[in-house]
């Protein structure tokens, strides 16, 4: 593992955290976001295809939960540059032992670290403060035919929003809650 770039599992199959060291001097700050050869080592290619961002200017917004499919499926390393969200992962890949599950945790401007999302997992975030800077590095080219989701306040998730919900995208708030039909992401 190169020294400034360490990664943590999380509770979640195959998902990580990225800890990233900061090299601090009198004119600020350098930190290394993201690094395919490290993540190749452990296992995980996440080559980038895409860099993509979003502002968000109310706290409580949701975006999520967002995945895309086979053969489009992506690894996206997500993180925070300005003010703090709360960051939710869902694996949906019905093979593995976290089916369903989801996890989250608080990405900030300051907490230098990023999530690493696998592929046939749904992602989303709430922002916690106003202007919420998001920034994703993307492994797969957008595929807006493949693109879906799962509603964020969907109760077979349960997922656990710090902040009521509030600012859903049309597309968002329309999305069908799970159903016995509903088979997850199979690769
Ligand atoms: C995701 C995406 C969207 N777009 C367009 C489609 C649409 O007109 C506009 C806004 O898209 P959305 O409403 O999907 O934006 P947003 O809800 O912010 O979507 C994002 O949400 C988070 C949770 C993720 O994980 C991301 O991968 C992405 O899906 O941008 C692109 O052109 N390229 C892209 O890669």
């Amino acid at each position: 593992m190169q020294q400034d770039f360490s990664l943590e599992p999380l509770p979640l199959a195959d998902a990580y955290r990225i800890r990233h060291k900061v090299f601090a001097d009198e004119r600020g700050m350098f930190k290394r976001i993201g690094c395919h050869q490290t993540l190749l080592s452990a296992g995980i290619d996440a080559q980038v295809r895409q860099v993509n961002c979003s502002l968000t200017p109310t706290k409580g917004t949701v975006r999520g939960m967002h995945f895309q499919l086979p053969p489009a499926a992506e690894v996206k390393i997500v993180n925070c540059f300005q003010g703090e969200l709360f960051d939710v992962l869902t694996d949906l890949r019905p093979s593995s032992p976290t089916y369903l599950q989801w996890y989250g945790e608080r990405l900030s401007a300051d907490s230098h670290t990023s999530l690493i999302i696998p592929q046939g997992f749904a992602h989303g975030f709430q922002a916690l403060t106003n202007d919420v800077l998001m920034m994703y590095l993307n492994s797969t080219d957008y595929a807006p035919e493949l693109e879906s989701g799962l509603h964020p306040q969907d109760p077979a998730l349960s997922i656990a929003w710090p902040l009521p919900v509030i600012g859903l995208s049309e597309k968002d708030a329309s999305r069908a809650f799970i159903a016995d039909n509903f088979t997850g992401v199979k690769f």
